[in-house]
């Protein structure tokens, strides 16, 4: 048996970081949105008891350590599935971007195999597994749009906001999550305006939304990495109407409604950087 399953990177339109926890992890309050960047999972069982996983992207591990083969690893273990499955994984999204590449390959393969090997897991069962693989796991499991609290498990769906387009640049070097929590000066920090962005997206009042993108990483990213600062205030002058650094960064994105200024915005990038893209916000759930 054989299935393609499509795994799409998220943005977060606010990003807050509320406490350090005792377990290590810090409390969140963000804001994520699913966009029309996907890598695609190709799935095939085979009778042999094991997992085998084949990536496009060089620097993208192909054993125990990448995520969709944890994902596959978890479910084979929890319900003794004797047989294994073939996991090719066709790279779109940039690799360590904040975009959440990683998880959304293991939510595409829980959601894939759940089907596949007829677990009948519900959508909340699959992301407390995920929840074991990474903190984004449990919102790519289901995509839309939602508020993410605890580790970013925590989740309350919104309305989509209105379609628009997403400007998305990625400066070369990839930044390690970890180390811009670590960074992170928890007392010194000015917090969203999450309320005002909810309700933004609620009344899908485009300009209230790009008014209020903010995530409170930007500052310990911009230190470790200036050209992503740069990036940024690039978007903001060629006229960007909201601008802000997705995750842990470094990818930066801007969200217009204009076709043409999205283009006009991807030409400017385009000469001074390779990884840019333009795409749709998708902002709807999981089927
Ligand atoms: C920055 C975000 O992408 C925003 O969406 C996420 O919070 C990160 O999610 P993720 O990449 O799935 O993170 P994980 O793989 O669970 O954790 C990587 C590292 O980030 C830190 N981490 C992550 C999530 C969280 N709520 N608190 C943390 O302190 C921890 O040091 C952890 O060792
Ligand atoms: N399927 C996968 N795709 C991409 N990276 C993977 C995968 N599996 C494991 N990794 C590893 O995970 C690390 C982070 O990559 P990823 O692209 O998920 O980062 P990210 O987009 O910053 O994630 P997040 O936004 O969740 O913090 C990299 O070191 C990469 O080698």
């Amino acid at each position: 048996m054989y299935r393609v399953v499509k795994a799409p990177a998220k943005i977060n339109l606010t990003l807050d970081v509320l406490r350090k926890r005792s377990d290590g992890y810090h409390d969140v309050e963000m804001i994520m949105t699913t966009i029309d960047l996907a890598d695609r999972i190709h799935l095939t069982l085979i009778d042999e008891n094991k997992i085998i996983v084949e990536v496009t992207e060089g620097q993208v591990p192909s054993n125990k350590q990448n995520l969709a083969y944890q994902a596959a690893q978890l479910l084979k273990d929890q319900f003794s599935i004797t047989s294994g499955v073939k996991i090719f994984i066709e790279k779109v999204i940039p690799v360590s971007a904040g975009l959440a590449g990683g998880s959304t390959d293991a939510a595409a393969v829980l959601r894939g195999l759940n089907d596949m090997w007829d677990l009948q897991l519900s959508l909340k069962e699959l992301a407390q597994i995920g929840l074991q693989i990474g903190s984004d796991v449990p919102f790519c499991v289901y995509g839309g749009t939602a508020i993410a609290r605890g580790r970013g498990e925590d989740l309350t769906f919104l309305p989509s906001p209105p379609p628009c387009w997403v400007i998305l640049a990625k400066t070369p070097r990839g930044v390690s999550t970890k180390d811009i929590y670590e960074g992170l000066d928890l007392n010194n920090m000015r917090s969203p305006d999450t309320e005002g962005m909810i309700s933004a997206i609620e009344k899908k009042d485009f300009q209230g939304i790009c008014r209020r993108l903010e995530n409170v990483m930007e500052p310990t990213t911009f230190l470790l990495a200036p050209d992503v600062e740069y990036i940024k205030e690039s978007l903001v002058r060629f006229g960007a109407e909201g601008t802000v650094m997705s995750g842990s960064g470094p990818t930066v994105f801007s969200l217009t409604m204009s076709k043409a200024k999205a283009d006009r915005l991807y030409n400017g990038l385009k000469g001074f950087m390779d990884r840019v893209f333009v795409v749709r916000l998708i902002g709807g759930r999981q089927e």
